[in-house]
């Protein structure tokens, strides 16, 4: 559990290990106050100081560095905040905080700089979790995508629509606190009730494009499977380009799953190369090598199925597990083009050769376009399930809304304010004041 929050925390902001640089940051009430208990002296603010850190005790050094001091509330926790940029040794880490902890800071959990930047208003809860994307961020595309939610894009859009339900709701809401006003509700819902429709098919049309950003977000599997020595290893590697797997002309050489990592369109492609599938005897290791295998394939985003189309029988074990939008990849176009005439509905069929590269770049065209077409990081984007889930109900309770407003205003004002507050849960601005404020604002009530 994260202690009180009048405490004073620090850590290492930069990366573990040995470095040229490292940077510590301390952060609450006592920030500056053991800054110059470790400098000797107060320095300004928000300007590089080069200075020695002491430890007062006994004023043996601890590292010669840079200190820089933040004031509250311009500094990322919206604390008083102080950096050091020390030497990137072990040993130095050691006595730093050795000494601030004996002068009352305390290590941070983790997370904990960036809960107190959101608990004081520098971020709201999607930038902390766009933030955590931005750091996790291996492709240049999912860097594009969480700058943007980190400046606010997905904040905005959804602080728009909340206020939009609450400014349309607003005067049913005040019809039914201040019946005696002699508004007529019908009129009212009138005009509320396209409004509300509008709303959800502007909610269910963003719903429909953000599909791209969890994919950018997260990624997606793909597994290679096929019979034993049907070429899926040397794909890996041709794909990978660097030997991953091992290949051999050994029937059942892969017999666990090997994994790499692809950059496919700025979406992080995992491909599994696992285990060949055949009907025939086998032993344990290899039973359990083909269940792995089918599960992955199962559980994974695509399938690329690998047939060698010179074997005598088409794997069917393999073509069973494709589904619409999978491939097939007929192996090895180097000794054989005569390719069977069999696949699956609404599988992707494609020839090449890992060996001589024939066929090779316009497969990794045609995966990339199943994977990222389509994929840009340039609008507000629902990255997270959580995002979607919000969207999803705000939609349903925009829904009720629509169907009540005419019979049982009261409980259409009821599920508008449900929906403003699912699109609140994004940022993490919740609360059932606004519909009032917005009342107050937007009304002259004046009784
Ligand atoms: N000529 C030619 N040989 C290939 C090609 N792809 C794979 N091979 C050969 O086919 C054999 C089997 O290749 P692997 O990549 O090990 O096949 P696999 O499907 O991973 O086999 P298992 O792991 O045993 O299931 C090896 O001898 C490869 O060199 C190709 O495009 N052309
Ligand atoms: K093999
Ligand atoms: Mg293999």
């Amino acid at each position: 559990m994260m202690a009180g929050k009048g405490d004073t925390i620090f850590a290492k902001a930069s990366g573990a290990g040995k470095a040229g640089v490292s940077v510590y940051r301390l952060s609450g009430p006592a920030a500056h106050a053991i800054s110059a208990q470790l400098v000797g002296r107060q320095i300004k603010l928000r300007e590089a100081a080069l200075v020695a850190l002491r430890d007062p005790k006994d004023g043996a050094i601890i590292d010669r560095g840079l200190a820089i001091l933040f004031e509250n509330p311009k500094s990322f926790t919206g604390e008083d905040v102080a950096e050091f940029h020390l030497h990137g040794s072990h040993a130095v880490e050691i006595s730093l905080y050795e000494v601030l902890s004996r002068l009352g800071a305390r290590p941070a959990e983790a997370g904990e700089f960036t809960l107190r930047a959101l608990k004081n208003g520098k971020l709201d809860l999607a930038q902390a979790e766009a933030l955590a994307d931005l750091i996790d961020a291996e492709t240049t595309l999912q860097k594009k995508q969480a700058l943007g939610q980190l400046d606010g894009r997905l904040s905005a859009v959804a602080e728009d629509w909340r206020r939009e339900i609450l400014a349309v709701m607003a005067p049913l809401e005040a019809d039914i606190d201040f019946p005696d006003e002699g508004d007529v509700p019908a009129a009212i819902a009138a005009a509320a009730g396209p409004a509300i429709a509008r709303l959800r098919e502007s909610l269910i049309a963003f719903l429909d494009t953000s599909g791209r950003a969890r994919t950018i977000r997260e990624g997606v599997s793909i597994a290679i499977i096929g019979p034993p020595n049907a070429g899926k290893s040397s794909l890996v590697n041709a794909l990978a380009g660097s030997e991953i797997a091992i290949v051999s002309d050994i029937a059942g050489t892969t017999r666990d799953i090997v994994e790499t990592r692809l950059d496919l369109g700025g979406v992080v492609a995992a491909i599994a190369d696992t285990a060949g599938l055949h009907g025939a005897q086998h032993d344990v290791i290899e039973a359990e090598g083909m269940r792995r295998a089918r599960a992955r394939a199962e559980g994974a985003d695509l399938r690329v199925a690998v047939l060698d189309p010179r074997s005598e029988f088409v794997s069917r074990e393999t073509l069973d597990l494709l589904r619409p939008g999978d491939f097939l990849i007929w192996s090895k176009a180097d000794l054989s083009t005569d390719i069977p005439d069999e696949a699956p509905e609404g599988v992707i069929v494609h020839q090449l050769s890992s060996k001589s590269g024939a066929g090779l770049p316009a497969f990794v065209e045609k995966l990339t376009a199943a994977v990222a077409g389509g994929a840009n990081a340039d609008g507000p984007a629902l990255t997270r399930a959580r995002h979607v889930k919000a969207v999803e109900e705000a939609i349903d309770a925009l829904a009720r809304a629509e169907a009540n407003i005419t019979r049982a205003p009261e409980l259409a004002a009821e599920d508008a304010r449900l929906a403003a507050r699912a699109l609140g849960q994004i940022t993490g601005a919740v609360g059932v004041e606004d519909i009032l404020g917005e009342i107050f604002s937007s009304f002259c009530i004046g009784k």
